[in-house]
């Protein structure tokens, strides 16, 4: 079993005038891994979040991390022992990207010139630029405002990371990319990172572990994605993870049942020169990477591919490649990118129906 980092017990927040923001929260949040608190809006995420570095303290109850109460501590003491990032990057205005990072090195009583260093280091584990330490926040996009969020939430290397909404302000593509990096970040940081967001997708996506919260600040459901995506403890969390979980659920679903087809290949040369075929052939290159598809009949013109399947991805991206290739077979290539074959959709279907059938007799 994984090893507690923080611990909620019995933890109840009411603000003045509102029923209880948080309502009798137990959950322990484990050591080295991402943990998103996810809902609807007003259902205590962003409290239950503060409750963890004192910037919210609680009505009832004991939070604990790393086994000490957080009230034996100091708040501000706390608070810069953690990294926190928000979703308006949070930034100061006035001074430059280097400087915000280097912010609570320096109030730990870093050097002016050690703190700096550490900056420009965090700048590249960021994905960011070093030319664009000098800038001032407003000179950044909003992504690359995150991504400075993040490495000034990092600087002091705590082993705690709290994010609120940090992604949510920006467009899906960056969005996406952030997450990409979170999770690659995550990889060597191995921090304990609490994430809120009210997006499923994201929650799933980025979640070792999902909490879903429920109106009135109550804990609905506290498991693995794949869990609550399978098997939403009631109605609420169904209704809050979508008609689409099934189609979601797919992306933890290993493929291992799904057969690999030996396809016929041709080089663009090859096509160019050589008559017409009967049926679809995949168009590859010198290292027999696969670069599109030639349709049946002599049209030498090559048609762009779908996706592409490695063995050991998952169902939901088996099924993607299938669907989304113009021959409907989808290609599945190996570790070096090289062609290893191809998948059909009516057997990635026939897999996905089995392992439906397989489940439900598992209930
Ligand atoms: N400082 C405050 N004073 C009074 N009520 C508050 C305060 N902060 C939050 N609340 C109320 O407490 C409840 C929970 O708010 P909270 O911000 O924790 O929810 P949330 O799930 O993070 O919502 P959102 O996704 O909209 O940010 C809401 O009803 C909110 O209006």
């Amino acid at each position: 079993m994984a090893e507690a980092m923080i611990d909620f017990q019995n933890v109840t927040k009411h603000y003045q005038g509102v029923q209880a923001a948080v309502d009798n929260l137990s959950m322990s949040i484990d050591k080295g891994a991402i943990t998103v608190f996810v809902g609807p809006s007003g259902c205590g995420k962003t409290t239950s979040l503060r409750m963890i570095n004192r910037m919210v303290e609680p009505t009832s109850g004991t939070i604990t991390v790393d086994g000490a109460d957080v009230t034996s501590v100091p708040a501000a003491t706390l608070r810069r022992s953690m990294g926190y990032v928000m979703q308006s990057s949070g930034l100061m205005p006035h001074r430059s990207v280097l400087d915000n990072i280097a912010t609570v090195p320096r109030l730990n009583g870093v050097s002016k010139a050690d703190a700096r260093k550490r900056a420009r280091e965090l700048l590249d584990v960021v994905g960011l630029a070093s030319s664009l330490g000098k800038r001032f926040p407003s000179q950044l996009s909003g992504g690359q405002q995150q991504r400075v969020g993040v490495a000034r939430a990092l600087a002091a290397d705590p082993p705690v990371l709290l994010m609120d909404e940090p992604f949510s302000a920006v467009d899906p593509v960056v969005r996406e990319e952030l997450q990409g990096e979170l999770l690659r970040l995550q990889r060597d940081l191995a921090k304990t990172i609490v994430f809120v967001t009210h997006d499923i997708d994201e929650a799933t996506i980025l979640g070792d572990k999902v909490a879903v919260f429920g109106v009135g600040g109550k804990l609905a459901q506290y498991a693995a994605p794949e869990e609550i995506l399978r098997a939403p403890a009631n109605d609420f969390v169904a209704s809050f993870v979508g008609k689409d979980r099934g189609f979601r659920h797919l992306g933890f679903t290993p493929s291992d049942g799904v057969t690999v087809h030996h396809v016929t290949t041709v080089t663009p040369a090859e096509l160019r020169d050589g008559s017409g075929s009967g049926e679809w052939r995949l168009v590859v290159d010198d290292g027999l990477c696969p670069l599109g598809w030639a349709a049946p009949g002599g049209d030498p013109g090559l048609i762009p591919g779908g996706s592409l399947f490695r063995k050991g991805d998952s169902l939901r991206r088996a099924l993607d490649a299938a669907l989304s290739s113009p021959a409907g077979l989808g290609v599945t290539i190996d570790a070096d990118g090289r062609v290893a074959g191809v998948i059909t959709a009516t057997e990635v279907l026939a897999v996905i129906e089995s392992d439906r059938r397989a489940r439900q007799g598992a209930l």
